[in-house]
C-alpha cells in the first residue's frame, strides 16, 4: 500500500475467564504496543483498539461451576485485565468490552445487514443435544476426536492441537462437556455464512496478494484451509449468554462468539471516536487506512478467513493489510495453562517485580515466538536482565551521567575536534532509527529489540575504548569531545527505546532533562541530539541486578503448581475386597518407637530397625532407606503390625511391619499417633 493516512491496530480481545499471562503478552500485546508506540513517534494517526471478549461457552461453564452469573465472571476479569494492561504500559486508545451496549448494537446491526442482503443460508439441521442438560451442544460444550489429526480433546468449534476449525457434528465420538453423556441429534434452525462463496476472493486477496508480505506461518495456515475447501459456517448458537439473534426465528439463540468478537474491534473504535469527537468510519472503511490485527496462531482462521468474509459480505469495509500472528510461548518447557496454573500471571508479576515492567517487556520481545513456539525460562529472564539491561544499557547510561556530573557539573560539554572514531560513531547512531524502523515495519520485533540493544552496545564500547576517565588526566579537550559524543548516544537511546522500554525511556528523558522529546526521525535528521551547555540531571539506576533468590522463588512457585497438579491427578488405588470385623481384629497393630537404625549393607532400600513395641524390642527390616537416613528415624513413634509372620530378608529376620504412606512428592512418611509420647505397646483399634 502507498503511505497510509491512518492506522487501525487491533489486538485479539482477551477472553474474560482469567487474568493475562506472559503467553498473551508475548504473542499479542507487547508486539502490538511496540508497533503502535513506534507509529505515534513517527507522527502517524493511529487508533489502537482493544477490549474484552465476554461471550461464549467457557464463561457460562465457569459461572456454572462457581455458582455465580456469567456477568459476575466477566465483570471480575474485565476489571483485572484492563488494570493490568494499564499498569504494564499497553497504551490503548480504547479498551472496551463486548457486553457494552454499543457493541450489542453494532454486532446486531452487522448481522441484520448481512441477513437483509441475503448473505446467510438459513438451515434447519440436526445438532448435538444433551438430553439430560436439556441443551444443544456447540463449541466447548462438546468434546470429541478431531477428524483431521485424531486429537481426542478437540472442541465443537476448533481443534487446539492442529488448529482445524470444526463444526460440532464433525467430531468423532462426541461427548457432552456438561454431563459426559453421548449426545443425541435434534433439529434446530441456524444461520450459516457460506465461506465457499468467498473462496475466490480470499484466494486472490491472500494467496495471490499477500504471498510476500504475510508471515509464512500465517500464509501457510490460510492456504491449507483454502486448499481443504471452505464450507458454510454456522454463526448462531442455541445459548442464552451472548447477543440475541435479531431476526425472525432467532428467539432463544445468540450470535456465535467468533461472529461477535471481531466486530468488537469496530464497536471499540466507535466508542473511542465518539469520545474524541472523531468520525470512526475512515478507520474501517477508507482505503488509505492500514488495518493490522495482532493475534496468536489459534486465532488465524477467524482473522484471515471468517472475519474478512463477514466484512466482504457487508461490503463497505476494508481488509486487513496484515495479520502478523505469532506462534505460542511456553513456560519452562511446558504449555501455558490456566487450569493447571502453569503461567506467569501479569497481575502477580506487577506485584512481585514493582517498577520492572520493562524487564518483562524486553525479555518477551527478545524471546518472542515469532517464527516458532518458544520457551520462557526464569534463568533466561535473569540473564537478559543482568547481562543486557544492567550490564550494557544501564551501565552505559550510568557512566555517561555520572561522569558528566563529575566533570562538568551536569552540563553537556562543547566538543573540540572530532576524530574519525567520533564521526563514525555519530554516523552509526544516526543510522539506527531506520534500521529499527525497518524491522518493526516488517513485524520483526525480536530483531528490532536486539538492534536497540546494539545501539546501547555501541555506546558502551565507545566509552570503554575511549576511556574518558583516563584521558581526563592528560587531555581535557579530548575528554569533552568523548563525553559529548556519548551524550548524543544517550539521547538517541532515550527516544528509540520508547516503544520497547517505555518506563525506562521516560526515566531516561527525565535524567537527561529532555523537555521536548525528539521524534523518531529527528534522531536521524537533527545535527545535535543533546546540545552543548544543556544541563542534565543526576544519575538514577535504570535497571537493577536480579538475584538468584528472586529467581528461585519463582521456580519454587512453579514447582508447587506442578506438585499440586500431580497430587490432583494421582490415581487412587481401587478399594480391596471387603473383609469382616473378625478379619480386622486379627491384625495386632501397636504404637512403637524406633530405637536403633542402620543401613542394610549392599542394599539401596533397606534399613534394619530396632523397634520398642511395648512387648519387646524386635528387629524390623523396612524398605525406607531412599526416603530416610538412619539417624533421622531414631526416636520416631510408629505404627507396627506386630503379628505379621516373620520373614528373612538378606539373612536378617524381620519381625513385623511399620505402616507407611506417601506424601504429595512421593516421599514415604510414617503413619504415627497424632499426639506425642503415646506409651509403646498400646493397641490400635
Ligand atoms: N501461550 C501463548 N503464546 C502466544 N499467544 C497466546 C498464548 N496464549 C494465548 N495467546 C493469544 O492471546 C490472545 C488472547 O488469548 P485468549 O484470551 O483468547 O485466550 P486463549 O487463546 O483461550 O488462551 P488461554 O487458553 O491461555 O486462556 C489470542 O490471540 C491468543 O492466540
Ligand atoms: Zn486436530
Amino acid at each position: 500500500m502507498n503511505t497510509p493516512k491512518r492506522y487501525t491496530v487491533t489486538t485479539a480481545l482477551p477472553y474474560t475467564n482469567g487474568p493475562i499471562h506472559i503467553g498473551h503478552l508475548a504473542g499479542v500485546y507487547v508486539p502490538a504496543d511496540i508497533y503502535v508506540r513506534y507509529l505515534r513517534l513517527t507522527g502517524n494517526d493511529v487508533a489502537f483498539i482493544g477490549g474484552s471478549d465476554e461471550h461464549g461457552v467457557p464463561i457460562t461453564i465457569k459461572a456454572k461451576n462457581e455458582g455465580v452469573s456469567p456477568q459476575d465472571i466477566v465483570d471480575k476479569y474485565h476489571a483485572i485485565i484492563k488494570k493490568s494492561f494499564e499498569d504494564f504500559g499497553i497504551t490503548y486508545d480504547n479498551y472496551s468490552r463486548t457486553s457494552a451496549p454499543i457493541h450489542h448494537e453494532t454486532a446486531s446491526e452487522f448481522f441484520k445487514t448481512l441477513y437483509d442482503k441475503g448473505e446467510f443460508i438459513e438451515e434447519t439441521t440436526e445438532q448435538l443435544y444433551d438430553e439430560q442438560a436439556n441443551q444443544f451442544l456447540a463449541d466447548r460444550f462438546v468434546v470429541g476426536t478431531c477428524p483431521k489429526c485424531g486429537n481426542e480433546e478437540a472442541y465443537g468449534d476448533q481443534c487446539e492441537k492442529c488448529g482445524a476449525s470444526l463444526n460440532a457434528t464433525d467430531l468423532i465420538n462426541p461427548k457432552s462437556a456438561l454431563t459426559g453423556n453421548v449426545p443425541t441429534l435434534k433439529e434446530t434452525k441456524h444461520w450459516f455464512l457460506p465461506l465457499d462463496k468467498h473462496e475466490a476472493f480470499l484466494k486472490e486477496w491472500i494467496l495471490e496478494g499477500h504471498k510476500k508480505d504475510w508471515k509464512p506461518n500465517v500464509y501457510g495456515q490460510v492456504k491449507s484451509w483454502i486448499d481443504d475447501g471452505l464450507r458454510p459456517r454456522a454463526v448462531t448458537r442455541d445459548l442464552d449468554w451472548g447477543i440475541p439473534v435479531p431476526v425472525e426465528g432467532g428467539e432463544g439463540k445468540v450470535l456465535y462468539v467468533w461472529f461477535d468478537a471481531p466486530i468488537g474491534y469496530i464497536s471499540s473504535t466507535k466508542e473511542w471516536a465518539a469520545r474524541e469527537g472523531k468520525d470512526w468510519e475512515p478507520y474501517w472503511k477508507d482505503e488509505d487506512t492500514k488495518l493490522v490485527h495482532f493475534i496468536g496462531k489459534d486465532n488465524i482462521v477467524f482473522h484471515c478467513i471468517i472475519f474478512p468474509a463477514m466484512l466482504k459480505a457487508e461490503g463497505s469495509y476494508i481488509m486487513p493489510d496484515n495479520v502478523p500472528a505469532n506462534e505460542f510461548l511456553n513456560l519452562e518447557g511446558n504449555k501455558l495453562s490456566t487450569s493447571k496454573n502453569w503461567a506467569v500471571w501479569l497481575p502477580e508479576y506487577l506485584e512481585e517485580f514493582p517498577g520492572q515492567q520493562d524487564v518483562l517487556r524486553y525479555v518477551l520481545t527478545a524471546n518472542a515466538p515469532e517464527t516458532k513456539d518458544n520457551d520462557f525460562t526464569w534463568k533466561d529472564f535473569q540473564a537478559r536482565n543482568n547481562n543486557e539491561l544492567v550490564a550494557i544499557f544501564g551501565n552505559f547510561i550510568n557512566r555517561v551521567v555520572v561522569l558528566t556530573n563529575k566533570y562538568y557539573e551536569g552540563e553537556v560539554p562543547t566538543p573540540a575536534n572530532f576524530e574519525a572514531v567520533d564521526e563514525e560513531t555519530l554516523a552509526a547512531v544516526k543510522a539506527y532509527p531506520d534500521v529499527i524502523a525497518s524491522s518493526i515495519e516488517r513485524y520483526r520485533f525480536r530483531e528490532a529489540g536486539q538492534e536497540l540493544m546494539n545501539l546501547a552496545r555501541l555506546g558502551n564500547k565507545y566509552l570503554a575504548d575511549a576511556e574518558p576517565w583516563k584521558v581526563i588526566k592528560v587531555d581535557e579537550e579530548r575528554t569533552k569531545t568523548i563525553m559529548y559524543v556519548a551524550l548524543q548516544i544517550a539521547s538517541a537511546l532515550a527516544t528509540l527505546s520508547e516503544p520497547f522500554l517505555p518506563f525506562t525511556s521516560e526515566k531516561l528523558k527525565g535524567i537527561l532533562n529532555l523537555e521536548k522529546a525528539l521524534q523518531w526521525n529527528e534522531v536521524t535528521t537533527e545535527d545535535v541530539l543533546l546540545p552543548a551547555s544543556h544541563k542534565i540531571g543526576k544519575a538514577e539506576l535504570l535497571f537493577s541486578k536480579i538475584e538468584d533468590e528472586t529467581i528461585q522463588k519463582q521456580l519454587d512457585k512453579l514447582e508447587a503448581s506442578k506438585k499440586a497438579n500431580e497430587a490432583a491427578n494421582k490415581v487412587v488405588e481401587p478399594q480391596k475386597d471387603t473383609i469382616t470385623f473378625d478379619d480386622f481384629t486379627k491384625l495386632d497393630l501397636r504404637v512403637g518407637t524406633i530405637i536403633e537404625a542402620e543401613k542394610m549393607p549392599k542394599t539401596k532400600k533397606l534399613l534394619v530397625l530396632k523397634v520398642d513395641t511395648g512387648l519387646d524390642v524386635r528387629t524390623i527390616v523396612s524398605g525406607i532407606s531412599e526416603s530416610f537416613k538412619p539417624e533421622e528415624v531414631v526416636g520416631k513413634q510408629v505404627t507396627v503390625l506386630v503379628n505379621l509372620a516373620p520373614r528373612k530378608l538378606r539373612g536378617v529376620e524381620s519381625e513385623g511391619m511399620i505402616l507407611m504412606t506417601e506424601n504429595a512428592e512421593g516421599k514415604l512418611v510414617f503413619v504415627n499417633p497424632d499426639e506425642a509420647n503415646i506409651a509403646n505397646g498400646l493397641q490400635i483399634s
